[in-house]
């Protein structure tokens, strides 16, 4: 397998539509560039904002695969990917976390202290081992990125920005960390804004992008040389990568078309030129098909080379062109091989049991969150409890029997809904790279995340229902308060699933947007009608039942009036609910059965959280 990353033709586009209403139209960000990332080299994508960098990044290492098209070649099961914000867990030290790498990335048993301390050391980071990642600074977040990938030995890095956000000497020790790990023998690619001078002589590679076009690549020290070629002089003393970024953002169109042209798009390269024996020196362009002598090992100055020649790129790609095809039958077979092949280098169980492990912890941690959530629910309990104090025995009072049914529905859902809104979005991103390195996969995550979450909604489930079901002064009955509880639980499971699928599909602020506005009408269905029950239409009969909360309610007054309730009190002269069945028959759910409900709101949530498990999915590999 190659070591290099080769890439040709690559295409980015996008769908964009200015408003709701207007027809979607494509726009094209990448515009067919090529290039090479050779091993050993630290390489950088440089231009102005908005070139795209991160869009060609994102496409040579798979982090995008929609609407990209063209050839990379690339052995991607052995490289990773580095984002811009190092998202790390929270409340989890950095010994923990690098553990927990080494247990999803490294096969088979291995001495994991060792491996973790090596790495640590080489990064300069093991002194801090015992801290949390939200206690480290913005360089050594960075380094930690790095750290937790090292465990597995990737042999390509690819980083988005890796020294934005740092101070100019921090950047500096980052990049110099970069080149340290090129050296080792591994291409590593990072995109930058605009280098200090002394960065930018650090690069062996740099691959320049305008308007989705490339207009410079090859050896930093080439730059001036090139566009002094391409009639642009360069002032002395001027920062060559400010000069060009400058030049790529403020030159007209033909400018650019004409830069790209001479680098052939990214198929040519700058190099230094290896003059024959006798030949005189001075600038050239050559055709020649023999391999660039684009490295330069040590570039310790940016004085630029007083020869240079493009030369055409010559990559494994352009000479397989000339190899007899492997026939489309032999492709399938290996495309049906690499789909059963996992990627991963535990099983799904090992990824399950240590995920599951590690969102235990962070709950267990996060004092301050448990203590909301209960007193949260001790709190409302309570509130809830006094307004329908000793009043559930009581048959006069019909509409506050009601009342307090769709009141606990009412809590559960609101609880649980917005939290996930709230907090999961955060989440999604650090999964999202931790899933495209390879460190586990959708499933084992997915399935650690809802069983991790299960025992404190329990509890807090439990103590919630006990002091409501006391204070109202329900019937002392064990079954009956354990049914209870287990509707408010299947509820709250609906509602943090409905929650989770909107964290999961939008960003916190559309999401805390939409979240209200997608439960109102559930909640409107789920209160429609109480007392007008036997004129509902049919349609609208239908209707209510997709609201989750409308199934919540039906099933607490099952539970509360149903199974044999003996009659209420009366201390009026009439009652006429005093009998419990009379009011399942005036609610029309005399005939529902609580079973048929319950696997109704179980349905539900099977089918929210599988919209979730499917919106991330999309939201990770496309
Ligand atoms: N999914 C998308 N939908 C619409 N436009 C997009 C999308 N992705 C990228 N673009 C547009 O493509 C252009 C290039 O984006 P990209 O993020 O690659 O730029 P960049 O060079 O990395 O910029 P910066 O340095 O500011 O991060 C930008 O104008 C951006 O708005």
């Amino acid at each position: 397998m190659a070591k290099d990353v080769e890439f040709q033709d690559i295409e980015y586009t996008v769908s964009v539509r200015k408003s709701l209403i207007s027809e979607s139209r494509k726009q094209t960000i990448l515009k067919g560039v090529s290039g090479v990332f050779r091993h050993g080299q630290l390489s950088a994508i440089m231009g102005p904002s908005g070139a795209g960098k991160s869009s060609l990044l994102n496409a040579i290492s798979g982090y995008r695969k929609t609407g990209v098209q063209g050839t990379i070649h690339i052995n991607r099961k052995a490289s990773c990917y580095i984002t811009q914000e190092d998202h790390h867990q929270p409340l989890i030290t950095v010994e923990e976390m690098m553990h927990m790498a080494c247990q999803l990335k490294i096969k088979g048993k291995a001495n994991y202290a060792e491996t973790i301390t090596d790495v640590l050391s080489n990064l300069n980071l093991n002194h801090r081992r015992n801290v949390t990642a939200d206690r480290l600074s913005g360089g050594e977040r960075k380094r930690l990125s790095i750290a937790l990938e090292m465990v597995a030995n990737p042999s390509i890095f690819f980083l988005d920005e890796p020294t934005s956000g740092l101070d100019e000497v921090t950047a500096a020790v980052c990049v110099r960390l970069f080149r340290d790990l090129a050296k080792q023998g591994r291409p590593v690619v990072c995109t930058i804004h605009q280098p200090s001078a002394s960065i930018f002589a650090l690069f062996d590679h740099i691959y320049v992008i305008a308007r989705g076009q490339c207009v410079f690549q090859g050896n930093p020290k080439a730059v001036v040389p090139f566009l002094s070629h391409m009639q642009i002089e360069c002032p002395r003393h001027y920062n060559p990568a400010d000069f060009i970024i400058e030049i790529c953002d403020s030159e007209t169109h033909e400018v650019i078309a004409a830069m790209s042209e001479a680098m052939y798009n990214g198929k040519a390269i700058c190099a230094k030129l290896q003059l024959p024996q006798g030949a005189t020196a001075g600038n050239s362009t050559s055709t020649a098909a023999s391999r660039p002598t684009e490295e330069d090992d040590q570039p310790s100055s940016l004085e630029p080379v007083s020869d240079f020649v493009i030369k055409p790129l010559v990559t494994s790609m352009v000479l397989e062109q000339a190899r007899p095809r492997v026939s489309t039958l032999v492709q399938k077979m290996k495309q049906i091989t690499r789909f059963f092949h996992s990627p991963h280098a535990v099983s799904g169980f090992v990824q399950f049991w240590v995920l599951f492990r590690l969102m235990w912890t962070k709950i267990v941690r996060n004092r301050t969150v448990l203590w909301i959530q209960f007193l949260h629910h001790v709190i409302c309990a309570m509130f809830v409890g006094l307004i329908f104090f000793n009043s559930a025995n009581d048959g006069a009072r019909m509409f506050d029997h009601l009342k307090f049914c769709l009141g606990i529905c009412f809590f559960f859902c609101y609880t649980q809904v917005m939290v996930p809104i709230l907090s999961y979005p955060r989440e999604v991103k650090l999964v999202k790279k931790e899933c495209f390195n390879r460190w586990y996969g959708l499933f084992p995550y997915y399935l650690a995340l809802t069983l991790s979450r299960l025992p404190v909604q329990v509890f807090l489930n439990v103590i919630f229902s006990l002091i409501v079901y006391w204070l109202a002064g329900l019937p002392a009955e064990l079954f009956r308060y354990a049914l209870f509880t287990l509707v408010g639980l299947i509820v709250s499971l609906c509602a943090e699933g409905f929650g989770l699928m909107i964290g999961a599909t939008f960003n916190v602020m559309n999401g805390s947007a939409i979240g209200p506005l997608t439960i109102a009408p559930f909640l409107g269905l789920a209160i429609y009608g109480f007392d007008f029950a036997p004129q509902i239409p049919v349609i609208m009969q239908w209707l209510m039942r997709v609201s989750f909360i409308r199934g919540g309610i039906v099933s607490v007054v099952l539970v509360v009036f149903g199974y044999d309730r003996q009659r209420l009190d009366c201390n009026e002269m009439y009652c006429h609910f005093d009998d419990p069945k009379v009011l399942l028959h005036y609610v029309r759910i005399d005939n529902t059965n609580l079973l048929f409900e319950l696997s109704i709101l179980i349905s539900m949530t099977l089918f929210y959280r599988l919209l979730c498990y499917l919106s991330l999915r999309r939201r990770f590999y496309k």
